[in-house]
C-alpha cells in the first residue's frame, strides 16, 4: 500500500504554490497569516486528493532597513538579528499549521548562489549594465520613485514623502547596475494577453494591463546599490563594490525553493534538502521530479502592495535569464486596522498568535477565509471571530452531539445504510413524501460538494465555499429538527442518524485543509479510522466502519462554547 502510494506520488501531478517572503522587521501579523492561509488551504487540497504538491515560504533577510534595525538594536551582525527574528515566522506557521514543504531563507547558501546566477544569466543576455542613477528613494520601501510621485512632507520641514506609500524620500545620486526594463513592456503585454489567468483575479488583471498599456515606456530598474551604503546584501558577481538589490534577490527565492535555476533549464529531478518539515526545524530531502514543469505550475500568492513586483519585475527578470514564466500570480487585498493597512511598521496590528490562544488556532483559519474575498480588503473584528467560533459550536458541533446522544446509535445506522448495508435511505420513508424529498434534495447537495470544492479552492473564493458548507451544515440540522429521530421506529431513526452523520463526516474530510486540527476532533468524535480520511471516502455510505463508540462517550465535544473574550 505504501509503494503504492508512493508511486502514484511520483506520477500524479506535481504543483507549487508560494507566501512572498516576509520581511522579519517585526512580528508577523494577521495579514503574512493571510497569504499564507491562501497557500496552505490550496496545497493541502492537492495533497488531500493525492496529488505531490510543493508550498515555499520563508523571509527576505538583506537589505537596508535589516542592517539599519539590526544595527539600532546592538547586533554586530545583522546575521545574528535575522537568526533571531525570522524564528518569529516559523512560530506562526507551526502554531497555525501552515504545512510548507521548504522555508527558505534569502540568506541559505543555496539561494545565494541561485541569485548570482539569475544575474549572471541577465547580464549575459544584454540586460544588464551599469549606470549613473538620480532619483527619489525610500528605505522604507527599498525602491526609487519618479518625481512625479514625490511631494513635500507637509508636517516636517526639509522631508519628502512619495504618493504612492506615503514613507519619506531621500535624493541619491550614485553608480549602480540598471536591468534594462524598459524592452519588456511589449512582452510583458502580450504575456498578460495570451494568458488570461496569468493575473488574478480579473480587475488586477485589467488594472495592471491598463498601466502597462498607457505607460509610454517602463524605466530601466537600478539593480544593485554600492557596497558603502549597502553592506548587508549578495555581492554581485565579479563586482564587490555593489551589492544585489533586494528585490532582484528576494523574487529569485521562488525559483532557488524548488531546485534552483539549473534544475528548472535541465529538468533534472532534484533532491532538495532544507524542506523543514512544517516548523518542526527537521531537515527532510525532497525530490523535486520535473523542476521546469513544476515551476510552471507555480502560483504566486501576493498582497496587492507588491503587484507591480511580481507581475512587471519579476516577469522581466525570467524572460531577460531566458526562463519559461510561472503559471499566475493571485493577488489579494489587505487587512485593515481602522482602515488602514495593517503593517509590521506602523504596529497597528492583530497578533494571530494571541487569537489563537484564545479562540483556537482553527476559527482564526476559519474566520479569515469566510470573512475575506480577493478583490476586497477584510476588516479584522474580534467579536465577530469569537462569533465564527460560536457558530461552528451551535451548529456543527451540536449536529454531532446530537446525533452521538445515548438515545441514537450511529454503528448501528452506518452498518444499516452505508454500501455494505441494505437498506436504501428513501425507502424508509415512502409514506411521507416531504422527508423523503428533503432527504434527496440533501443527497444531492453532498453529491456536489467536491466538485465545489474544487471550484472555489482553484478559484480562491473561500468565502464563497464556506457559505456552501454552512448550507449543507443547516440542511442538516433542519433534517434533524424536522424529521425527529428521537419519536421515530428504528429504521427511520437510523436513516436520519445516518445522513447526519455523513453529512458531517463527508464535510470534515473535505475541510482537513481548512481546518486541520479541527477537522481530526470532529472525526475521532465518531470513530473514523486514520486511514478512512481520505478523498477516497467522500461518497455517500462509502465507510461503513466508523462510529463504533460514538454513543457510549458521554458528553465528549469535539468544539467547547467559551465566552467572547473582551466582553468578560
Ligand atoms: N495588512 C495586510 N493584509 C494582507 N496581507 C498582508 C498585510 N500586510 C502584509 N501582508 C502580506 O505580507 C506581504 C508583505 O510583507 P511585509 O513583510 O512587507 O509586510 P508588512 O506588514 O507590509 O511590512 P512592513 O510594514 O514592514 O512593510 C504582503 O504582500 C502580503 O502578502
Amino acid at each position: 500500500m505504501q509503494y503504492r502510494t508512493a508511486i502514484h506520488r511520483l506520477y500524479s501531478k506535481a504543483s507549487h504554490i508560494t507566501t512572498p517572503i516576509f520581511y522579519p522587521n517585526a512580528k508577523p501579523h494577521i495579514g503574512h497569516l493571510y497569504s499564507s492561509l491562501l497557500c496552505d488551504v490550496h496545497h493541502r487540497w492537492q495533497l488531500l486528493k493525492e496529488n505531490q504538491s510543493f508550498f515555499t515560504t520563508g523571509t527576505d533577510e538583506h537589505g537596508l532597513k535589516i542592517q539599519l534595525a539590526s544595527e539600532s538594536n546592538g547586533f554586530d551582525q545583522p546575521k545574528k538579528f535575522v537568526d533571531k527574528l525570522y524564528m518569529d515566522f516559523v512560530h506562526l506557521d507551526k502554531i497555525f499549521d501552515i504545512n510548507y514543504t521548504r522555508f527558505i531563507r534569502t540568506t541559505d547558501p543555496d539561494h545565494i548562489e541561485n541569485v548570482k546566477e539569475l544575474w549572471q544569466l541577465c547580464l549575459k543576455n544584454g540586460f544588464i549594465y551599469k549606470g549613473e542613477h538620480k532619483g527619489w528613494y525610500s528605505i522604507s520601501d527599498e525602491t526609487f520613485y519618479p518625481e512625479s510621485k514625490v511631494v513635500k512632507d507637509p508636517s516636517h520641514d526639509g522631508k519628502y514623502l512619495n504618493t504612492e506609500s506615503n514613507n519619506e524620500v531621500i535624493y541619491q545620486s550614485e553608480t549602480n547596475y540598471f536591468f534594462r526594463l524598459s524592452l519588456f513592456r511589449e512582452r510583458l503585454i502580450s504575456h498578460i494577453k495570451q494568458h488570461p489567468h496569468f493575473i488574478f483575479p480579473v480587475t488586477k488583471r485589467e488594472q495592471i494591463l491598463q498601466e502597462l498599456e498607457t505607460t509610454e515606456n517602463l524605466l530601466d530598474l537600478s539593480i544593485s546599490r554600492p557596497s558603502t551604503r549597502l553592506k548587508w546584501g549578495i555581492s554581485t558577481p565579479n563586482d564587490p563594490s555593489q551589492k544585489v538589490y533586494v528585490w532582484f534577490d528576494a523574487l529569485c527565492n521562488y525559483l532557488s525553493s524548488i531546485g534552483g535555476i539549473s534544475s528548472i533549464l535541465n529538468n533534472t529531478a532534484e533532491v532538495v534538502s532544507k524542506h523543514y518539515n512544517a516548523g518542526s526545524n527537521v531537515e527532510m530531502q525532497l525530490t523535486i521530479p520535473h523542476p521546469k514543469e513544476v515551476w510552471q505550475t507555480t502560483i504566486h500568492v501576493i498582497g496587492k502592495d507588491i503587484a507591480k513586483f511580481h507581475t512587471i519585475y519579476w516577469p522581466s527578470f525570467l524572460l531577460a535569464a531566458g526562463l519559461p514564466l510561472p503559471k499566475q500570480v493571485v493577488i489579494h487585498g489587505h487587512w485593515l486596522c481602522n482602515g488602514v493597512k495593517m503593517s509590521k511598521s506602523l504596529g497597528n496590528v492583530v497578533d494571530p498568535v494571541d487569537m489563537a490562544s484564545y479562540y483556537g488556532s482553527d476559527i482564526v483559519r476559519w474566520f479569515l477565509l469566510e470573512n475575506s474575498k480577493l478583490e476586497e480588503d477584510g476588516d479584522f473584528q474580534e467579536q465577530r471571530l469569537s462569533e465564527t467560533r460560536e457558530l461552528l459550536v451551535s451548529k456543527w458541533g451540536n449536529l454531532v452531539n446530537r446525533c452521538c446522544g445515548s438515545k441514537f446509535d450511529v454503528e448501528r445506522a452506518v452498518t444499516k445504510f452505508s454500501n455494505k448495508g441494505h437498506l436504501q435511505l428513501q425507502e424508509v420513508f415512502q409514506n411521507e413524501p416531504e422527508i423523503s424529498q428533503q432527504i434527496k434534495s440533501h443527497i444531492k447537495l453532498l453529491n456536489e460538494t467536491k466538485d465545489v470544492f474544487e471550484e472555489k479552492i482553484t478559484l480562491f473564493q473561500y468565502s464563497q465555499l464556506l457559505k456552501h458548507v454552512w448550507g449543507i451544515i443547516n440542511d442538516a440540522n433542519t433534517l434533524v429538527q424536522n424529521g425527529k429521530p428521537w419519536e421515530r421506529e428504528v429504521d427511520q431513526q437510523d436513516a436520519i442518524i445516518f445522513l447526519s452523520m455523513e453529512t458531517s463526516r463527508i464535510l470534515t474530510i473535505l475541510c482537513q485543509p481548512i481546518m486541520p486540527a479541527l477537522s481530526q476532533s470532529l472525526l475521532d468524535r465518531i470513530d473514523v479510522l486514520e486511514e478512512r480520511r481520505t478523498i477516497t471516502f467522500i461518497e455517500l455510505g462509502s465507510d461503513e466502519a466508523y462510529g463504533k463508540y460514538s454513543n457510549k462517550r458521554g458528553r465528549e465535544v469535539p468544539l467547547k462554547r467559551i465566552p467572547y473574550r473582551l466582553s468578560e
